[in-house]
């Protein structure tokens, strides 16, 4: 047993926080959303809302994957494996979570040259399977922004109550409303841009962790100094498991056990989560490959810098009574909430530090839920209301339903995730959990987009068939390790393990067997290209607009269209081959010969380390702070000088580009409506 934190912070310290800066990012939001209507006629369409024009380019989308991607376990568990297994955790954390953002580039790019004009990946999945599959991977899709939401808000919510004193269900009420408010007037272009201020707040809080711990600190201030204290750390409570028992190896049995976890949970949540799809398809067709892969190696530094720093700094710092639980160890239930973290924030930096750690989680939990909640409204705007509901709904009742699902999905997930937290379930549990219950979806949804043999039968059943063998597994082994099952003995790494890898697995038998068993589809790849985007042209004529003129909705010639699906398979080339070296490279060239040795790292070498993910994050920084800058300088200087304009009175400029200029300018290439549809997919 070990210790709680007290609150280092006021009460009301808390609720300004979760309150004041929501209602920041929202007035900032509600006035980009004017700026970006009145003056760059982006006018919010229901296809604006959902797909940002298809316009975003790779250093936004980056930002976008970035901080949609950086949950609050991103920090919390992160850390939590670093405190529990030492200098692997981070790795396992971070490039068990990289590989799938990297590999979903090659997905992203078959979506967009399969299916030009979809909204969301279920679209896809109706084009070509029909209802009952569509339902399923509905199903699937929504287990997976519930499971994300419910760790961002369980996550976030621990962390406010432990810092501030915030009552948890308070928090998880209180945590969304900003959040749903700048996502309601801004669509995912809202998501993009928020996200960028996210990103960047966060990799500054983190430089300045990281510089505290390994430069600056009374306590710390070195590598060679946290170096030693790990030392004596494992003296102290050597690691069952590890190398030497030593906090300072890659071998690290249950730090690999939870890389497996680790690995399959985020195929789920990445190639289950609609929101993951939505980014591809409001990315410029050029920047997708390039957004994703930048945008994942820019990512691995966030969990590994973080949990380098702030987990080992709490082993570290525990013996030291500036500690928050000293002389106590922290108590595992915390451990496993996420607290490991903010201990570390508080021991550095005391009530500053305890500041600096609630609006690092503050800005994790809001920029990744706002994706989460777009990807929930889209999927229910599209997926249900207008193709089971409402096929002939316009633009105006689009956007109004979004809105809609937008509000009672974050008060049904604060109500679900205050549940959680009476029941005990808290987001280290969610985290393993995860892909037991949607990472059989995987495979079948990849192979929809790759495999012209996959047939109706597979596609439908395997999801749910793979489900039901994870849980008997995970179940059945916890129930054989411990002889009963409640929360402790489910949330053992043996049990999640199991029910992980039969998840991901059982589908490559369940796949084969139902496609060869009933007869292989033939597929020609053609249902997917005939669907069809929203009809804005009510919205425009409210609003004065020309349609023409909103970005994305220019109609474009059959020439471009093939120039643009030539530069579309040059990038699905490159991905095949580029995701395979990098994943290789991640899962097994970096870290299977240290593991095979078993090699205790030296002070030398733990310096060096801990320099790489220092040097990393200033790479990111690059990536996703400034070279998002770079890229829409044009469009900044643009808009900055019709504001002035505007309000020196000089008038208000209307656009007068040339269409050429326009795309140009605001890279706008959207491929040609085709004709319609078989009535179920009319946009
Ligand atoms: N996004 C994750 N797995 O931190």
């Amino acid at each position: 047993m070990g210790a709680h934190i007290t609150p280092p912070l006021s009460t009301a310290t808390g609720y300004g926080v979760i309150i004041g800066v929501g209602f920041l990012f929202a007035f900032g939001m509600i006035l980009t959303t004017f700026v970006l209507k009145r003056y760059n006629y982006e006018l919010q369409t229901s296809e604006m809302f959902s797909t940002a024009g298809r316009t975003v380019k790779s250093g936004l989308v980056s930002a976008a994957v970035v901080s949609s991607w950086t949950w609050a376990a991103t920090l919390l568990q992160s850390s939590s494996v670093a405190y529990n297994y030492g200098i692997s955790g981070p790795f396992w954390y971070a490039s068990g979570a990289t590989v799938q953002i990297i590999l979903f580039a090659t997905l992203a790019i078959e979506l967009k040259r399969r299916a030009p004009n979809a909204h969301t990946f279920l679209e896809v999945i109706r084009a070509r399977y029909g209802a009952v599959t569509h339902c399923v991977y509905i199903v699937f899709g929504l287990m997976t922004n519930i499971l994300v939401t419910a760790m961002l808000l369980t996550g976030g919510s621990a962390v406010v109550h432990a810092l501030t004193g915030v009552p948890t269900a308070a928090a998880c009420f209180l945590l969304p409303v900003g959040v749903v408010v700048y996502t309601m007037f801004g669509g995912i272009k809202a998501t993009f841009l928020t996200d960028y201020v996210h990103t960047v707040v966060i990799l500054v809080v983190l430089l300045t962790f990281a510089f505290t711990a390994y430069a600056t600190s009374v306590h710390l201030g070195s590598p060679s100094k946290v170096y030693d204290l790990l030392v004596e750390a494992a003296e102290k409570h050597p690691v069952a498991g590890n190398a030497e028992g030593s906090y300072l190896t890659m071998r690290s049995k249950e730090g690999a056990i939870f890389f497996v976890i680790n690995i399959v949970g985020n195929f789920g949540t990445v190639f289950c989560d609609n929101g993951y799809y939505n980014k591809a398809i409001a990315a410029h067709p050029v920047h997708a490959l390039p957004g994703y892969v930048a945008g994942g190696l820019s990512w691995f530094a966030i969990p590994f810098l973080a949990a380098t720093t702030m987990g080992l700094a709490a082993l570290a710092l525990e013996g030291n009574p500036v500690f928050p639980t000293y002389p106590d160890r922290l108590d595992p239930s915390d451990v496993s909430a996420g607290l490991v973290l903010p201990a570390a924030a508080v021991a550095l930096l005391g009530s500053g530090g305890a500041a600096a750690a609630l609006i690092l989680v503050f800005m994790a939990v809001t920029s990744a839920s706002s994706s989460e909640l777009i990807a929930v409204s889209t999927l229910f705007t599209y997926d249900i209301y207008q193709t089971y509901i409402k096929p002939t709904a316009s633009g105006r009742t689009l956007i109004y339903t979004s809105h809609c699902a937008v509000v009672v999905y974050a008060i049904v997930m604060a109500g679900f995730s205050t549940g959680l937290y009476y029941v005990g379930i808290s987001m280290g549990y969610l985290y393993l959990l995860m892909g037991v219950i949607i990472s059989s979806a995987v495979l079948p949804a990849a192979l929809t987009l790759l495999w012209t043999k996959q047939n109706w039968w597979a596609a439908t059943l395997t999801p749910p068939l793979g489900l039901c063998v994870s849980l008997l597994a995970w179940l059945i082994t916890a129930k054989k390790k411990s002889g009963a099952l409640t929360v402790e003995t489910t949330g053992a790494n043996d049990p999640m393990l199991a029910g992980n890898v039969v998840a991901l697995l059982s589908p490559l038998i369940f796949i084969p067997v139902l496609t060869f068993a009933f007869g292989a589809d033939n597929y020609n790849w053609e249902s997917m290209k005939e669907i069809k985007k929203g009809d804005d042209h009510d919205l425009a004529l409210a609003a004065h607009f020309d349609l023409e003129m909103v970005p994305g909705s220019q109609e474009e010639s059959a020439a471009e269209d093939e120039a643009e699906q030539a530069l579309l398979l040059k990038a699905a080339k490159t991905a095949r081959w580029l995701t395979v070296f990098l994943t290789l490279a991640l899962l097994v060239l970096w870290p299977m010969p240290m593991y095979g040795s078993g090699y205790v790292f030296s002070k030398k070498f733990f310096t060096g380390w801990v320099s790489i993910g220092i040097l990393w994050m200033f790479c990111s920084a690059f990536c996703v702070g400034l070279y998002p800058l770079f890229e829409g300088r044009h469009t900044m200087a643009r808009t900055f000088s019709a504001i002035f304009a505007d309000v020196t009175g000089k008038g208000r400029r209307k656009p007068t580009m040339s269409e050429g200029e326009m795309f140009e300018e605001m890279d706008t290439t959207t491929p040609t409506e085709k004709q319609t549809n078989h009535g179920v997919n009319k946009r």
